[in-house]
């Protein structure tokens, strides 16, 4: 009995032992990764897949998992050289379920809600469990949801509980990159060729892809469904359900603290690669082979580009792919990054194993600098705003002049008012807006000064509108909405406009931004979101040599025109979500090409393998 109780005693101490090991572990994990997090290394997790069912073997080429280390074991060599040892931020094995993967990341997905861009992608041989990391199995039950669903579910949950505090604003694409083509997953009718843009308030951003409201678990699963549905996927010899381009899910937050003003803008980009693979592996020709090139002609390029920041070079080659492009914010920026590193068991994909491992320990050594979050303060957002909106307003009226002065002769009618980015001569806000130069008789005279206050406009503003899209109202990105005409009291015209409905604050006059070119303020500025409601057809700004923006001879745009800004095309506004009840989940759909497939030739992959066109 004495020697029952001794036992007994004995094991608790042990277990208590062990608890507090584990204790200890978790303790110096997240110190570890807060350094990492202070130093904006590129957070790096591995994540090993079970043998599949019915395919079994007695043996894996993973050898060890603790709680930060991998070890790996190539049959073919003998001693030390048979074992290599890997270290990152988190090891999960084979019986890691999908909700313990999540919760070590969650907190890096809640700080989106704080304003930061984040960015998680799935990197690994073809077949080693990226899919099933980012969404899940193909029968998705509960348990199998992915980081998508997880992390967008959780962000509604935080949502909900600072509700009081906070109104933030969600809102998701979903692009792929298809031989180096980007696509809308969410697009219904025939697909479109889509550009990556650069602007200052946005970053890298994909404006023309559709962005979706979401403000539920259900719209998010909708969304998702209709996204794998439009997704490039093949069966190989490697993987029934093969991806054949990067999809990436892009969620837009936006947040506004409800006592202060102050608004927070994140970003968070959910990215599942398409896998890497030895071509004469997975057995594919004709246009999976120029597919199967294409993937690793776009990883190597991240490769390239892991390797140069990892080198400090003053030179990243981010515009080598679609996808460096894509994640040049993610990967080079101010954002927190977690790499998602799948093995698979395997004896025989040791080589690519070894290969993925040594690639995201490189990407391990990636200092990014420490993460900052897109804040600006309230005062700032609603100046933003008033000046995007006078400067539409102003373009508008500069058109409507232009084509006065085209059919009336008498100069005394003419009064022509040209916007220019004169450097403010003191820290005035109202210089912010750039000087009003007036034109009296159509000669110009340059004014150091604007001719009417900021301030006196800003007195109309209306702050509550924008909280008036925050109570669940979803409809600004899908209803269609015009600038209002202005009449000859421009001024009079434009404090109307500033207190019109917050549909009005979300249309986007007066610019566009070209190719790769940085889209400065004037661009972003009027409206909180607008990017992807603008067509082609909108009118644009121009930055002239000297740094002042004037509005283009093209952009002699009636207010009228601004409609089509939204897009009231009621064929291109059609959702592909069934309408829900709470108005929420509807599409602006835009129709466009369907694009096409072009060829490259092959290249070294980061995994150091070559495809070869055979
Ligand atoms: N952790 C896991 N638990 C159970 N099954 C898994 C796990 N990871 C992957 N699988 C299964 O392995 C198979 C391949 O996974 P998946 O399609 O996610 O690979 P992938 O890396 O995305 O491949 P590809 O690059 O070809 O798209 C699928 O049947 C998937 O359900």
């Amino acid at each position: 009995m004495f020697f029952l109780v001794e036992i007994g005693n004995h094991l608790r101490t042990i277990s208590h032992a062990a608890s507090g090991y584990h204790k200890v572990l978790e303790e110096n994990r997240k110190l570890y990764n807060q350094i990492q997090d202070l130093r904006g290394n590129i957070r790096v997790y591995c994540r090993v897949r079970p043998f599949l069912p019915g395919k079994v073997s007695s043996s894996s080429s993973v050898a060890g998992i603790e709680d930060r280390t991998i070890t790996l074991m190539t049959s073919s060599k003998q001693g030390k050289d048979a074992r290599k040892s890997f270290t990152f931020n988190r090891v999960f094995g084979p019986l890691a379920t999908q909700a313990e993967v999540f919760v070590d990341m969650q907190p890096l997905v809640r700080s989106v809600l704080d304003g930061y861009n984040v960015c998680i992608f799935a990197y690994g041989q073809t077949g080693s469990g990226k899919t099933f990391t980012m969404s899940g199995p193909k029968i998705l039950t509960e348990e199998g949801l992915g980081v998508n669903y997880r992390a967008l579910n959780d962000l509604f949950d935080i949502q909900a509980q600072r509700r009081d505090t906070f109104c933030y604003e969600i809102s998701v694409q979903m692009m792929e990159i298809y031989n180096e083509q980007v696509r809308d997953l969410l697009h219904s009718g025939p697909n479109k060729k889509l550009e990556i843009r650069n602007s200052s308030q946005n970053g890298i951003a994909v404006p023309d892809a559709n962005r979706v409201p979401v403000a539920s678990t259900s719209d998010v699963v909708d969304l998702m469904n209709l996204g794998q549905k439009n997704r490039a996927v093949c069966s190989t010899a490697m993987n029934d359900r093969s991806s054949r381009s990067h999809s990436c899910v892009t969620v837009h937050v936006q947040g506004r603290d409800l006592t202060s003003g102050t608004v927070l803008r994140g970003c968070m980009h959910l990215v599942d690669l398409a896998g890497s693979e030895r071509v004469d592996k997975s057995e594919v020709v004709g246009d999976r082979l120029k597919e199967a090139q294409h993937i690793n002609k776009s990883l190597a390029a991240l490769g390239d580009v892991i390797a140069s920041l990892a080198q400090k070079n003053a030179h990243v080659p981010y515009r080598n792919s679609k996808l460096t492009q894509l994640l040049q914010d993610s990967l080079g920026g101010q954002a927190k990054t977690l790499m998602f590193v799948h093995i698979a068991p395997e004896p025989d994909a040791i080589g690519e194993s070894i290969s993925t491992l040594k690639f995201a320990d490189r990407v391990a050594s990636v200092e990014l600098g420490a993460a900052k979050t897109n804040k600006e303060g309230g005062e700032v957002k609603e100046l933003k705003e008033q000046i995007a909106c006078l400067k539409a307003a102003l373009a508008s009226k500069d058109g409507e002049n232009e084509s006065i002065r085209s059919t009336h002769s008498s100069p005394d009618i003419l009064r022509d008012i040209r916007i220019s980015h004169a450097p403010p001569a003191s820290g005035h806000p109202g210089e912010e807006a750039g000087c009003l130069e007036v034109r009296s008789n159509g000669t110009p005279t340059r004014q150091t000064k604007p001719n009417f206050e900021l301030s006196d406009m800003l007195v109309e503003s209306d702050p509550s509108s924008w909280l008036d899209g925050c109570n669940g109202d979803n409809t600004r990105l899908r209803s269609s909405n015009s600038l209002p005409e202005l009449g000859p009291d421009a001024t009079h015209d434009l404090a109307l406009y500033q207190r019109s409905s917050p549909d009005q604050q979300w249309s986007r006059a007066g610019s566009v931004a070209t190719e790769d070119s940085d889209d400065g303020e004037f661009e972003t500025t009027c409206s909180s979101e607008q990017d992807s409601v603008r067509p082609a057809s909108a009118p644009k700004a121009s930055v002239t040599a000297n740094g002042g923006a004037s509005v283009a001879k093209k952009a002699q745009t009636k207010s009228v025109k601004s409609t089509d800004i939204r897009g009231t095309n009621p064929a291109k506004r059609t959702s592909p979500l069934p309408k829900k009840a709470n108005g929420t989940a509807h599409i602006p759909i835009k129709n466009g090409k369907q694009s096409t497939l072009g060829g490259v030739d092959g290249k070294k992959t980061p995994n150091g393998k070559v495809s070869t066109k055979k």
